[in-house]
């Protein structure tokens, strides 16, 4: 696969700062496994926002990692301000995974007062439809879905009049784009295990940061995440887990 070539003259972070705002009491791993897939793939920087709460179990999974906080247990607004620095010290940033119950209007100012590039999964949808965020990749599962579809009618019309891009992940992932659809088969079913669309969120988001489009990132990044899942797939079969993937993740590259 190439990916914008690494001159001898790079500096740390010219090879993509990906910002993760995800996490709660409720869900630790999600932060930690969209951020390492983020890294697995070939970002220089990546830099976790996440609750107080859970910091330092974020921070003690790698590290790699570079784990900022808001005070409490889930997003709310003293998490505005961090959030938009962050924001701005990114080329893109994700949001959502693990969330859980984050504070709407907090959400809402977020995306509002930030001019970047997004990757918007799980519990950032809703909010995100709502504002109507531009410059996004959205990243649905079937059930998350309903989202768009409820104020849009039909994938189809939201990316038309938005411009944004969506990976409709499933058994095979749908890429929308202004371009039409294009579809990703690769994968098995051991990717049904909890946390793999949250490696493919951070996959994006890395692929985004190393200068990739949205439509491009979205599809690419659907097929690496299948190509890794069958690599772990091949070692530990349905007991694959979405930590496996991610170490699978360079390989994958490689014959892509
Ligand atoms: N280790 C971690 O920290 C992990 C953290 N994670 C975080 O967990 C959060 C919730 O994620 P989630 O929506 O995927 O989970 P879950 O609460 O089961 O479903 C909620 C509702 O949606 C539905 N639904 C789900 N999938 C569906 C589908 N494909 N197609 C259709 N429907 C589907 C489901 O329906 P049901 O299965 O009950 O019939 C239920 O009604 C999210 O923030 C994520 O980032 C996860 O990534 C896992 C690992
Ligand atoms: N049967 C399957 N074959 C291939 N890939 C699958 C299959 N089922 C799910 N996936 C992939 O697994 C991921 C599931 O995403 P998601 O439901 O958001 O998981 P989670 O929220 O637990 O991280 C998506 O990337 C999807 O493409
Ligand atoms: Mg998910």
């Amino acid at each position: 696969m190439n990916l914008p070539s690494r001159n001898s003259r790079s500096h740390k972070g010219e090879n993509g700062k990906v910002a993760v705002i995800a996490g709660s009491r409720d869900y630790t791993g999600a932060p930690a496994l969209a951020s390492k897939a983020a890294l697995r793939t070939g970002s220089d920087l990546v830099k976790t926002l996440t609750s107080k709460d859970i910091q330092d179990t974020v921070a003690s999974y790698s590290p790699n990692f570079i784990v900022r906080s808001y005070p409490g247990c889930y997003l709310s607004p003293n998490g505005v301000k961090p959030a938009l620095e962050l924001v701005r010290w990114a080329d893109v940033t994700l949001m959502g995974p693990g969330l859980s119950k984050p504070d709407t209007e907090a959400l809402k100012q977020i995306f509002q007062n930030s001019q970047t590039k997004w990757v918007i999964d799980a519990d950032g949808i809703k909010p995100a439809i709502e504002v109507e965020v531009s410059n996004a990749i959205f990243t649905p599962h079937n059930g998350e879905v309903k989202y768009i579809t409820d104020a849009y009618g039909s994938i189809e019309s939201f990316v038309e009049q938005t411009g944004n891009v969506v990976v409709e992940k499933g058994s095979t992932d749908k890429i929308y784009s202004k371009n039409g659809v294009k579809e990703n088969n690769t994968g098995t079913s051991a990717m049904t295990v909890g946390g793999t669309g949250d490696v493919l969120a951070g996959i994006i988001a890395s692929l985004i940061s190393q200068g990739l489009e949205l439509q491009n990132a979205g599809y690419t990044g659907a097929v690496i995440n299948g190509k890794a899942g069958e690599r772990a797939t091949e070692t530990y079969g349905s007991g694959m887990l979405a930590t496996d993937l991610i170490e699978n993740i360079p390989g994958a590259m490689k014959n892509i």
